[in-house]
Formats: structure tokens, C-alpha cells, sequence
């Protein structure tokens, strides 16, 4: 991808014409006037990997351009990064630069930050890692006050712990998540937040109970619980499984059941295809399924999941690929009319959108 150009003089300009574009894609489907949820233009991403360039003695933060793929493009600051990863940069690097350990062979560095405030930093290196860079990891983590990760090839320590708890305040409630390293979260937290808030109010008032495909840590299944009767969510990777049970203890959340499932399994189990060993215990003729929400990834639902939703008198979905979520509300064009629309900024100064979308069921269908 071409490295973003983050000018906020050019922001709102930018944002109205990914708007534009969405809309005009989307007319066909008798669009309503979608709700726009701008990203701050500063300091957004709570996710952020530098490439580590070594010229000389120095180590520097580099990025690269798809148009020019080889020259590294020297990074000093990057506006994008939320605030605790704009902090941390220039102390990281020199503290790299300061300790032998540290430095040689480092190849990457990957932030990962909350909105409350918590750090973690993944070194990455060309090198096996021993005792000197573990107790140079050790004084780094308590100078910075994170959380650090050292890999390498077939090598992971973890100096402290592999997750933060992200925290933050929704509709009233406080919201906690694990989130692990290496596990997707939303990178853009502000906007991850007005997600949130749409998405509950789009179920306001939907009753019946909830199932959840691509639930990932349960950012949305926390939210969204408290407004059904019960909840089945899936996902299909095992970390964020993990960190989704924790979440639920951590937020007081009782009426989910949590699979690890693919969401072609998922499908084929709802639809009465084999047994699955996994589903023991869980009474699925027991449900009464109102709503389907999917946020999956940019491939969007595949044709045994659009079968699925077929059968859902309300689909919320959000979608990071205006072009996949396209042809889902093609393909479900005969049963079900788009009642709501949203786009969120996620990515702020590239051409990338992620837009929800609420179907309700016709009366016909
Ligand atoms: C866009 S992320 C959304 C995660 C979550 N809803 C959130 O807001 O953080 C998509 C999720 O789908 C999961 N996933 C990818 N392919 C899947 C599949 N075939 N079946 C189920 N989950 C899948 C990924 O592991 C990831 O957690």
C-alpha cells in the first residue's frame, strides 16, 4: 500500500468522498442516507509495525512504499499512532540504541496500545534470544512501563504478560477487554467505540436472542449481550476464544455460550449438517434467533453463511470491504431490504472504509 500522506487540512474532504463512492455503490439497494462516524485526524491507531533500519550505529523506525518497495522511508514520528505508541517511539529507540542486546539484529517493532492507556511492544529479531537480551528486556519494560514481547525464529518470551486490558465507558457501562498479542483488535479505538454505540441501538428493541459469527474477543458480544435474551457467538481462532471467555467473566456478561467454530461450520451445524463434538451441550433447537450480526473478515461471508442469514428477520453487519459486503446484499437482495447504514472511519487518509449495515427480513420474503 502507498504510505498515507496525514495532512488534517485534508481530512474532512477525504472522508466525504469515500462517503460519496459508498453511496453511490450502494443506491442500487435503496440506501438511506448512511451515518458518518469520523475518526479523530490525529493519534487514532492503537496498532502500529515499523520495520527497524541499522545504518552505521543508528537504528531507526522505517516504513515502505508498495511504489517504491525497496527504499526504506525513515520515520521520526508517525502522526497515525495513538498517544502512548507517539510517546514511546523516540525513548524505544534510544534505548535500543543504548544496549548492545537490544539492538543487534532487531528487525521490527510492533505496538500495540489501549484507549486506557496500557502498552505493549513486540521486538522482533534475525537472532536467537538469550539471558543478556532478557535481562536488558526486563530494565526495558519497567523503564517504559509496557509490556515486552521478544521474538524470533521459533522463539517467543514474554517479559510480563502477553495481553493489556483495554477499558473504556459504553452507554454507561465500563468495558473490559484482553486483548492478546498476535490476536486481531480494531485499530482505530475511537472509531471502534461509535461502532459500538451503532450497533446497540440498531438491536434496540429486537428481543428474541442473538447469534454472533467472527466474534473475535467478544468486542461487540459484550456490548451487544445485555440487549438479548441469550447469545451464541462464534470465531474461529483459538487466542481470541480465549481472550472472548475471559471477557466475559471480566465484564459480569452471563447469557453467552462461546464455540470455537468456523463460520462454514457454524452453518452447516445450524442448518442440521453433521455433528460437531464442539456444539456438545449446546441446545440449539432452544434459541430464538432475532439477529444475526457478522463482522467478518475482508472476504465477507461466504455462500453457506449468506444461506444462514437468510433465515434472520434482522442481519447487522459491519464490513471492512465495502466490495465483498456488495455482493452479500446482492446475494440477499430477494429476502432482505437495508433499514439502517453507517460508515466508521477506520483508516483514516487511505481509501479504505468500514461501513454497518442493519437488513431487516421483507414482508414478503
Ligand atoms: C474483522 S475481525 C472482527 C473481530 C471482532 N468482531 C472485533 O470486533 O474485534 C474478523 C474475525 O473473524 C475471524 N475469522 C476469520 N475467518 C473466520 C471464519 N472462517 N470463521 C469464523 N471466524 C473467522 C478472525 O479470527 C477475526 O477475529
Amino acid at each position: 500500500m502507498p504510505l498515507p500522506s496525514i495532512n488534517p487540512a485534508d481530512y474532512d474532504h477525504q472522508l466525504a468522498a469515500k462517503v460519496a463512492a459508498f453511496k453511490a455503490d450502494f443506491a442500487g439497494f435503496g440506501l438511506p442516507e448512511p451515518l458518518v462516524h469520523a475518526s479523530a485526524p490525529l493519534h487514532y491507531r492503537l496498532r502500529a509495525e515499523f520495520r527497524m533500519w541499522h545504518e552505521g550505529d543508528r537504528v531507526d523506525y522505517a516504513m515502505f512504499d508498495s511504489d517504491d518497495p525497496k527504499t526504506p522511508v525513515i520515520i521520526q514520528d508517525f502522526p497515525a499512532v495513538a498517544a502512548p505508541i507517539a510517546q514511546a517511539m523516540p525513548v524505544l529507540r534510544e534505548r535500543l540504541m543504548a544496549s548492545e542486546p537490544l539492538k543487534r539484529k532487531i528487525f521490527q517493532v510492533d505496538f500495540l496500545a489501549t484507549l486506557s492507556g496500557r502498552l505493549m511492544i513486540c521486538l522482533v529479531y534475525h537472532r536467537p534470544l538469550d539471558e543478556a537480551w532478557e535481562a536488558a528486556a526486563r530494565e526495558l519494560a519497567t523503564a517504559m512501563d509496557a509490556q515486552i514481547i521478544g521474538r524470533s525464529r521459533k522463539q517467543k518470551i514474554v517479559v510480563g504478560q502477553d495481553w493489556l486490558l483495554e477499558e473504556f465507558e459504553l452507554d454507561g457501562r465500563l468495558l473490559r477487554y484482553q486483548q492478546i498479542e498476535g490476536s486481531f483488535t480494531q485499530p482505530n479505538g475511537g472509531v471502534n467505540r461509535q461502532m459500538l454505540g451503532w450497533a446497540c441501538h440498531q438491536v434496540e428493541g429486537a428481543g428474541g436472542d442473538l447469534l454472533e459469527l467472527y466474534c473475535g474477543n467478544g468486542n461487540f458480544t459484550m456490548a451487544l449481550a445485555p440487549r438479548f435474551g441469550r447469545v451464541l457467538a462464534t470465531e474461529v481462532s483459538k487466542s481470541s476464544v480465549k481472550a472472548a471467555h475471559y471477557n466475559l467473566e471480566a465484564n459480569g456478561v452471563g447469557n453467552v455460550t462461546m464455540v470455537r467454530m468456523s463460520s462454514d461450520e457454524i452453518s452447516d451445524a445450524l442448518a442440521g449438517g453433521r455433528e460437531y463434538k464442539r456444539m456438545q451441550g449446546v441446545d440449539l433447537p432452544g434459541y430464538d434467533f432475532s439477529t444475526l450480526f457478522v463482522d467478518p473478515p475482508r472476504m465477507g461471508l461466504d455462500d453457506a453463511t449468506v444461506a444462514l442469514a437468510r433465515r434472520f428477520p434482522n442481519i447487522l453487519y459491519i464490513s471492512c470491504n465495502p466490495q465483498t459486503l456488495h455482493a452479500n446484499v446482492a446475494a440477499l437482495a430477494d429476502t432482505h431490504e437495508i433499514r439502517a447504514a453507517a460508515v466508521f472511519d477506520q483508516f483514516p487518509y487511505t481509501h479504505h472504509l468500514e461501513c454497518g449495515l442493519l437488513l431487516t427480513r421483507r414482508p414478503e420474503a
